[in-house]
């Protein structure tokens, strides 16, 4: 509406010398109010706008800001039928009460000393929070920090934490689209290598453990530890930040976290990436189910036992606790927050997956699953179809739901031509990590991979126009593994069986491409089970179980399409074109995929279409499109051995009731 817009209709007041009729643009005059009794004769004044009801600046400044208005329902007590309206005063108490538990240390025997607010901000009246009473304070265990108050600022809005990012934290800065442009510090991927799992009696059990289990063990012990240095940390802040918000859209399996940080970069990277609760739903939080501890500035003690590194990330199931140490990605919360899920979710009998999601109009589901590069965000934001989740979802008995609240897209070579939905959400609220930008205009460039190459934007799902609110669906119709081969054999798309597909999904390849785990620079294939092995908890078989079931169940359709080379492997040949990508996608969604002609490749055995409308045909069998055959060959039979390889250590297990199937999957890899 403003680009088309009349002039006259953002008039904003009458300039007197303005002749008649002339288009006037002005901006409001401030007018003080005392003295105007004798009328000024100077030129500017108006009339018309009403005078300003402050006769102080500082008067004028209290008035900008109005103060937080209540929510609008009532609380009342839930049962027995007391009606017990919470003043505004106890509700904060409460929320403070309830995050001074959360930061307690554990080896006194207080919280600390909270106040609400930015600590800049004398003025407001300290409410203090520490677990005790007011005049019963601790005789032991006090240190100076129980003399100190720590400053909660507590579900701060974007436009607060655009402030005291600016204002606080070195390298932020509004681009030209107004996102947050922020730096991670020396990470700019995730350390895989330094996540650690509380293996205790329960654990030790149900966890995957062992080779190529992402979970590598820690004592409790060890754990209270580095979860003692980072609250301590935190603790010795002037304040820090707290998000209390959700994961999961289906509400019956909602889980309640908390997040402190200290840098508002981590608040509004959460704000966006968890489910944001309404104003009543803050009201009724109470104690959260999870709570992560993000000291991300500080690092671990590399004297203390299990550490390698001075970063560590810290997962302990049974206290529902992750500390984090030494690295201040924030893809560490948002993947680490996954990982509980992973656990949480199949006891349940739902499965978490790492996928993509969206609906056609017709209410068809296609997931999108594949490790990080592979396409997920890029694929599953389709103009023509409803997004219910670009990374994090679940499948359970009415459907699926996305984990999320918000979208993490890579940046690198992002194009407004290419990928239009993304390049719009990059705007106020969205956090842009580790991009380079012209220190005058703030115009971003996304080539540049000065920082890193694993740039991104975290925005909230909201900013991509056909999101789909509340981020649920009916059952998939069609499941999508994406692989991006370096090696340039895979077909662009194939059509799989149901044992080929839980093959594919159990053996989760990609090339993995620079730059999302920490130390990657250039591509090279790797096998990660059920797309995202760094993220799961329980043995591989036992997600692949779930997933076949469901799949058997609602007739859904396994695809694999590859988004990553062809005319010759990483090097000699190129990517395939988003834009063929997006029309076998098409093909894949609308159905007519199905109804094609087929022919089988050799080696992998895999269902090849013979044509597709928008997509060059000799394309479709990699063969074709490689000048050296023989090189073609090789590459071929080098991939199919690596499948080999990895696959052997699943092929003593048995995946769900049924042997059958088990036999089936292990027949379904390549043949040679
Ligand atoms: N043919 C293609 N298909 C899909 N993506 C492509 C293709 N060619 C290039 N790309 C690029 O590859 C990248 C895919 O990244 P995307 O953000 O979708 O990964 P992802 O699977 O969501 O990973 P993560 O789990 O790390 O978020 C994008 O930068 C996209 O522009
Ligand atoms: O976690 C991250 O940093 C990015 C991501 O989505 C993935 O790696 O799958
Ligand atoms: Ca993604
Ligand atoms: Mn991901």
């Amino acid at each position: 509406m403003a680009e088309n817009g009349s002039p006259a209709e953002f008039s904003f007041g009458t300039m007197e010398e303005k002749p008649k009729g002339t288009a006037r643009h002005g901006l409001t005059k401030i007018q003080t109010a005392h003295g105007s009794k004798k009328a000024s004769t100077t030129v500017c004044h108006d009339d018309s706008a009403s005078p300003i009801k402050a006769t102080t600046i500082d008067e004028l400044h209290s008035l900008q800001q109005k103060k937080r208005s209540a929510p609008s329902t009532p609380i009342t007590a839930q049962s027995g039928g007391t009606f017990s309206p919470l003043s505004e005063e106890q509700r904060q108490k409460q929320q403070l009460q309830s995050i001074s538990a959360s930061l307690a240390s554990l080896t006194r025997e207080t919280g600390p000393k909270l106040v609400r607010g930015d600590p800049t901000r004398k003025a407001e009246t300290p409410k203090v929070a520490h677990g005790w009473d007011h005049d019963f304070a601790p005789a032991v265990g006090i240190s100076d920090s129980s003399l100190k108050f720590t400053h909660v600022l507590h579900n701060l809005s974007p436009a607060e934490l655009y402030e005291q990012a600016i204002k606080y934290e070195k390298g932020s800065f509004i681009t030209s689209s107004g996102a947050l442009a922020t730096l991670s510090g020396a990470k700019t991927g995730r350390s895989p290598r330094d996540k650690r799992v509380v293996k205790d009696e329960t654990t030790e059990d149900e966890l995957w453990w062992g080779k190529g289990s992402p979970n590598i063990e820690m004592d409790e012990h060890t754990f209270m530890v580095n979860r003692e240095r980072a609250v301590d940390y935190l603790n010795s802040l002037e304040k820090v930040f707290v998000n209390d918000q959700f994961l999961n859209w289906d509400s019956q399996n909602r889980i309640k976290v908390r997040i402190v940080s200290a840098r508002a970069y981590h608040s509004l990277f959460m704000h966006n990436m968890c489910i944001r609760p309404t104003p009543e739903e803050l009201e009724d939080f109470g104690a959260p189910d999870f709570t992560i501890y993000n000291a991300g500035q500080f690092p671990c003690n590399r004297y203390t036992h299990y550490m390698t590194s001075s970063t560590s990330i810290d997962l302990n199931l049974a206290r529902r606790e992750m500390v984090i140490l030494g690295t201040q990605y924030a893809g560490e919360m948002k993947k680490g927050l996954f990982g509980v899920m992973h656990y949480l979710m199949p006891k349940r009998g739902i499965l978490s997956l790492h996928s993509g999601c969206n609906m056609g109009k017709q209410g068809d589901v296609a997931l999108f699953f594949g490790l990080s590069g592979t396409g997920k965000t890029t694929l599953s934001t389709d103009h023509n179809r409803y997004l219910i989740g670009d990374d994090e979802h679940c499948w359970g008995d009415n459907g699926v739901s996305n984990i999320e609240g918000g979208c993490y897209a890579k940046c690198i070579d992002l194009s407004r031509e290419k990928e239009p939905d993304i390049w719009n959400a990059i705007k106020f609220g969205t956090v842009l990590e580790n991009v380079v930008f012209e220190e005058h205009s703030r115009e971003v460039d996304y080539t540049d991979k000065s920082v890193t190459e694993n740039t991104r934007a975290a925005y909230p799902i909201e900013f991509i126009p056909n999101a789909k609110i509340p981020c649920v669906g009916p059952h998939p119709k069609n499941v999508i593994l994406l692989a991006c081969d370096a090696f340039g054999v895979l077909p662009p798309v194939s059509k799989l069986t149901l044992p080929q597909t839980m093959y594919h999904f159990i053996s989760g390849y990609t090339a993995l491409v620079a730059g999302t785990e920490d130390g990657v620079k250039e591509p090279r294939a790797t096998f990660s089970a059920c797309f995202g092995a760094a993220f799961i908890m329980l043995h591989p078989t036992k997600y692949a179980a779930m997933l076949a079931e469901k799949m058997q169940k609602h007739g859904a359709t396994g695809w694999l399409v590859n988004t990553g080379w062809s005319g010759g492997s990483y090097g000699v040949g190129s990517r395939i074109k988003l834009a063929y990508t997006r029309k076998i996608i098409d093909a894949i969604h609308s159905g007519s995929l199905l109804n094609t002609s087929y022919q089988k490749t050799e080696v992998f055995g895999l269902e090849i279409p013979t044509e597709i409308e928008g997509v060059p045909s000799e394309i479709l069998d990699p063969v074709n499109t490689w000048r050296d055959k023989k090189a073609y060959k090789d590459a071929l039979m080098k991939l199919a051995g690596l499948f080999k390889n990895n696959f052997e250590t699943f092929t003593n297990y048995k995946i769900g009731k049924d042997n059958k199937l088990t036999d089936e999957i292990v027949s379904a890899g390549p043949i040679f």
